[in-house]
């Protein structure tokens, strides 16, 4: 390549970069996946190193992320400037980042790191005065950001006052959505022919950047902290660990996990834990940070323009595969609405096997703007869930045909009715809703009826044993007898667990419903609310949006099902069947399905604390593994927070246990 050669390119990645900077950071609307954006970035890069004469420092990998406009938010300067995070996406990169470290500190390693999750969020700035908080702004270029005070506020565990820290201190950490959040988020979008959130960052984005605070509150935002601007010379601090663990002590939330390795292999072992596990984590992971731990070394080594020198990002695999969309199908969910479902000829994307792929509504498929025979670029968002990222257009013949919306429901034929943009079948006993009703009812986290398989549920509808989910509980071990090759001891373990699925109380019940947008959370809030069937029936609009996390789409929803002459019936013959329709007092299931270990002195005895976890549906175990969920760390812990950091094992202290728990079982258990 020559230098003009050289120019040339470097000229048309920078315009590239700084468009889809623009896009990215302020429009919060991506066109191109983050690894394409990583590759054209990684490309200038080299070509940047290659030719030195040709850099710049107005340069996008000279700069960090993009100003920010004007017209909604004040600007404000952040008194220490804010930084991006180099990336490394092999065990290779992080050697040479640790050599790079070798060859400018002038001593050999391996050096000891703290490694993190790396939230895929949004970094934040808090500003203190005297301990008081004065405003909270985003990152914008990194000398430049957005001031979002109010909409910082409305997240709770972010604190207003602090005790015995530095006169001035800037926080630093990042503004995330939980899965859970962002899930029920884009379904309340989707069921509203609404467009939605490419991914859990945008919608962290999207929803603090609001100008009304009171979205932005019904968002489920969270927060999590790992640094210090202003401050970090006065607090005294010498690690990194120290650091995290000093946050936690005045009140900061730490959720996002930490634990400590040595050398690039210490580092490969915990990335290595973490990636199999990420599926797991409430939150987005894209990758792993690694800091050195010793903060004396970070004043040594500084920053370039763009990234400090000290720590790095050990970004996780983000396959991307080319395709074809084939077909597309359309399924009748329980609500009757229609969802387009993509057909793609299979690929092996991390691990398994794609071939069919959501293509969630209308609004959905015109921003796309895919068609059948299209070429698509698609990857499995967080790792799990299979995504089409864009339609290759450089690919198309013009054979390719434009999707088509049917006009009847493609499971009972009625007429479908279109209201904005959804495509919904109005038939009440359309087999679909029915289907899709039953086996939502029957699953774990709803009545956790685990006998009753999709083939069995079709054999019951097909025989007209059962119309809907009230009709279960009238079932007899004659009629199950020989459905679907059903002995005399499963029918009756059917009948046990059935039997059993009327206890379950009035949180799983609302999930089972499945009343529009209510999800696992949801239902606990609104049971904890309304303690019974009988006072949500009669709840209005307001008070159900007083509920915490409901916001106006869901609460309308929820109000128009509740005032629907077929559901009233539904409960009330589910009530006739002996399902209970109150909520579980103190919450007897907040905690199914973790498992804690204590360590070190609490305020309480220890057995106390154990009674409780259990109470609520906890396991307490007395060692620490990979399957512990946290570690409960009191006064003068012992050996196991190590073994909880060398796993990676997140900590709670007492207090934020009990915050935790409150959390968990809402208004209705306090300690
Ligand atoms: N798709 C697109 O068009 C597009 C455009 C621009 C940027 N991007 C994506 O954004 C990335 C660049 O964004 P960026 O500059 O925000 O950097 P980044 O997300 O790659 O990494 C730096 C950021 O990580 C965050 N972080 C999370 N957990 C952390 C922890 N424990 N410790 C420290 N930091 C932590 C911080 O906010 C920090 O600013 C690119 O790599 C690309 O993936 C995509
Ligand atoms: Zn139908």
């Amino acid at each position: 390549m020559t230098l003009e050669e050289a120019r040339k390119r470097i000229n048309e990645l920078r315009d590239l970069i700084r468009y889809h900077n623009y896009r990215y950071y302020v429009l919060d609307a991506p066109e191109i996946s983050d690894a394409e954006y990583d590759r054209l970035l990684r490309e200038l890069k080299e070509l940047e190193e290659r030719f030195p004469e040709l850099k710049s420092p107005d340069s996008p990998t000279e700069q960090v992320g993009a100003k920010p406009l004007e017209a909604t938010f004040r600007p404000i300067r952040h008194p220490t400037r804010m930084y991006s995070l180099d990336n490394a996406f092999t065990l290779e990169e992080v050697r040479a980042f640790e050599e790079r470290i070798e060859r400018a500190l002038g001593r050999k390693g391996p050096f000891v790191y703290t490694v993190e999750h790396k939230v895929d969020g949004l970094s934040v700035n808090l500003y203190y005065e005297e301990g008081i908080l004065v405003w909270g702004a985003t990152r914008g270029d990194g000398e430049t950001g957005e001031e979002v005070t109010q909409n910082l506020l409305t997240i709770p565990t972010i604190p207003r006052r602090l005790k015995g820290v530095p006169e001035r201190l800037e926080v630093r950490g990042e503004v995330y959505m939980p899965i859970e959040a962002f899930l029920r988020l884009n379904e309340e979008l989707e069921e509203k022919g609404e467009k939605i959130f490419k991914n859990p960052r945008n919608a962290a984005a999207g929803s603090l950047r609001q100008k009304d605070p009171r979205i932005t509150a019904r968002r489920g935002l969270r927060a999590t902290f790992y640094a210090l601007g202003l401050g970090l010379e006065e607090s005294g601090l010498k690690t990194q660990l120290d650091l995290l663990h000093w946050l936690r002590e005045k009140g900061f939330p730490v959720e996002h996990g930490f634990a400590r390795a040595e050398g690039a292999e210490g580092v490969e072992r915990i990335y290595q834990d973490w990636l199999k596990e990420r599926r797991s984590l409430p939150f987005e992971a894209d990758g792993v940070v690694v800091k050195l731990d010793e903060l004396s070394l970070w004043r040594e080594l500084g920053y370039t323009a763009r990234a400090p020198r000290f720590a790095i990002a050990y970004k996780f695999p983000a396959e991307e595969k080319e395709t074809r969309l084939l077909q597309v199908v359309f399924q009748v969910g329980r609500t009757g609405r229609v969802t387009p479902v993509g057909i793609l000829e299979p690929v092996f994307i991390e691990g398994s096997e794609v071939s069919r792929v959501t293509l969630h509504n209308e609004s959905y498929i015109e921003e796309l703007d895919v068609r059948i025979g299209d070429w698509v670029l698609v990857h499995k968002a967080g790792g799990v869930i299979p995504e089409v990222l864009r339609v290759l257009n450089e690919k198309r013949t013009g054979e390719e045909r434009p999707i088509r919306w049917p006009e009847t429901c493609p499971e009972c034929g009625h007429r479908l009715v279109k209201e904005g943009k959804v495509h919904r079948c109005p038939n009440p006993l359309c087999p679909a809703k029915r289907f899709e009703a039953i086996r939502h009812y029957a699953s774990r986290k709803a009545m956790d009826i685990g006998g009753l398989g999709e083939k069995l549920i079709e054999k019951l509808l097909e025989k007209g044993l059962v119309k809907d989910v009230a009709d279960l509980y009238r079932l007899k071990e004659e009629d199950l007898v020989g459905l679907e090759r059903m002995g005399k001891k499963s029918a009756q373990n059917l009948l046990r667990q059935i039997e059993e699925s009327r206890s379950q109380g009035l949180e799983r019940l609302l999930y089972a419903l499945g009343l529009p947008g209510v999800g696992e959370v949801l239902a606990r809030n609104l049971a904890a609310h309304f303690g019974t069937m009988d006072r949500l029936l009669e709840a209005t609009l307001e008070e159900l949006l007083q509920v915490e996390e409901v916001g106006e789409l869901t609460a309308r929803g929820i109000y128009e099902t509740l005032q629907d002459p077929a559901f009233r019936d539904l409960v009330r013959r589910l009530k006739e069947a002996g399902v209970e329709m109150e909520a579980k007092e103190r919450g007897e299931e907040a905690l199914k399905g973790l498992t804690f270990v204590i360590t070190g002195e609490l305020s309480r005895p220890r057995e106390e604390v154990k009674a409780l976890l259990r109470r609520l549906g906890a396991k307490v175990t007395d060692s620490v593994s990979r399957k512990t969920s946290y570690l409960v760390v009191g006064e003068a812990p012992g050996s196991k927070l190590e073994k909880a950091r060398a796993l990676g094992v997140p900590t709670l202290t007492e207090e934020e246990l009990y915050r935790f728990i409150e959390e968990r079982t809402g208004s209705i258990w306090k300690p």
